[in-house]
């Protein structure tokens, strides 16, 4: 009989399912997908800097960015060739085929080169995910992966389930083989994106893997918890609220161009930030950057700025203070 992956429908996934489609659709109904080719290219530093982060690499998005324009960039090498290897990946995207196996060791092979002795082929060895001393999970041995690897792929292939519960249920399936020495989180959760681009194509700039990086502990929990049930549902919970926030931001993104508050033009980015924050004190630096397509830092210098003549102040904390605008005029 063929294998089916065990995970429970719940009424709490069932409702995400149908938010994220309407969600989906608002986005997809919009001018180039909801995302021209600037934020395209935001989302995918995002993604990129997100899934990296996750396994302990320290370059920032302007880092991330920098390798992509062939800058140099001084950080350790490892950090740098695991970028350049990811920014290949993702790129190569429209060209694989998530139910092709051969399509995932392909793109192992370019995401580990230089980093592990054969990428691109299943591990021959054991492997735990261990957390400090304490084994949290023990993969199948490696005799196994391979068929497992197969059933998974035959079931991607015949599932009439949701592609949104089929991605969630693949990258927990993937996790819980562990079929590579290492790479195993980038590639499961890649191989996310990949099935839900080829759902919509809009989501494969999506940046899923940099709401998986803020909530990082609950992804481990939600791995853990499906581990503990032998059920993949509490991890597909974590990955639809993961996908809900990501499309949230990427709404918000929009929202002044859609709602025609449009992100003030022609201004220079101290009398831009004044104006939008006239309408919005609580808008945060990176929803300035976002709206005004400037990096974090530009904000940062304009805001000092601003401050510095009087024109800006904060009210209350960083995190959950606002901005008062003092009198509308920059410079
Ligand atoms: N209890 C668990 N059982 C199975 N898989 C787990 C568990 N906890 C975490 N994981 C997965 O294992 C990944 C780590 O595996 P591995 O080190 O091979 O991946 P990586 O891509 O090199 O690093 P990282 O995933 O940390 O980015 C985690 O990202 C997560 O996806």
């Amino acid at each position: 009989m063929a294998y089916e992956p065990p995970f429970t429908l719940t009424s709490e996934i069932l409702s995400r399912v149908a938010d994220i489609a309407e969600q989906v659709g608002r986005l997809t109904a919009q001018p180039e997908q909801g995302m021209d080719l600037r934020l395209r290219r935001v989302n995918r530093i995002r993604t990129i800097t997100g899934s990296l982060a996750i396994e302990g690499n320290t370059l920032s998005e302007e880092q991330i960015t920098a390798i992509l324009n062939g800058k140099p960039v001084l950080a350790p090498p490892r950090d740098v060739q695991e970028a350049r290897n990811a920014l290949l990946v993702y790129e190569q995207l429209p060209n694989w085929q998530a139910s092709h196996e051969a399509d995932l060791l392909a793109a192992h092979k370019l995401l580990m080169t230089g980093l592990l002795d054969n990428p691109g082929q299943y591990r021959s060895g054991g492997v735990g995910v261990m957390q400090g001393d304490k084994v949290l999970h023990m993969a199948p041995p490696a005799s196994r992966v391979r068929e497992l690897m197969q059933q998974l792929f035959a079931w991607v292939k015949q599932s009439n389930a949701h592609p949104l519960i089929v991605s969630s249920v693949f990258h927990y399936e993937f996790e819980f083989i562990h079929p590579f020495a290492d790479g195993n989180g980038r590639m499961g959760r890649l191989w996310q994106t990949l099935l839900l681009s080829q759902w919509h194509p809009a989501l494969a700039w999506l940046p899923v893997e940099s709401m998986v990086h803020e909530h990082q502990a609950a992804y481990y929990d939600a791995i853990n918890n499906s581990n503990k049930a032998s059920d993949a549902a509490p991890f597909v919970l974590f990955m639809l609220g993961c996908i809900q926030q990501a499309l949230v931001a990427v709404l918000e993104q929009n929202a002044p161009v859609n709602a025609s508050v449009n992100a003030p033009v022609n201004l220079k980015t101290p009398q831009a930030i004044l104006q939008l924050l006239a309408d919005n004190p609580a808008l945060t630096r990176q929803q300035l950057a976002d709206r005004l397509g400037k990096d974090l830092r530009t904000i940062g210098r304009a805001i000092k700025k601003l401050q510095d003549v009087g024109a800006l102040q904060r009210r209350g904390s960083d995190k959950d203070g606002h901005w008062q605008v003092m009198n509308g005029q920059a410079e």
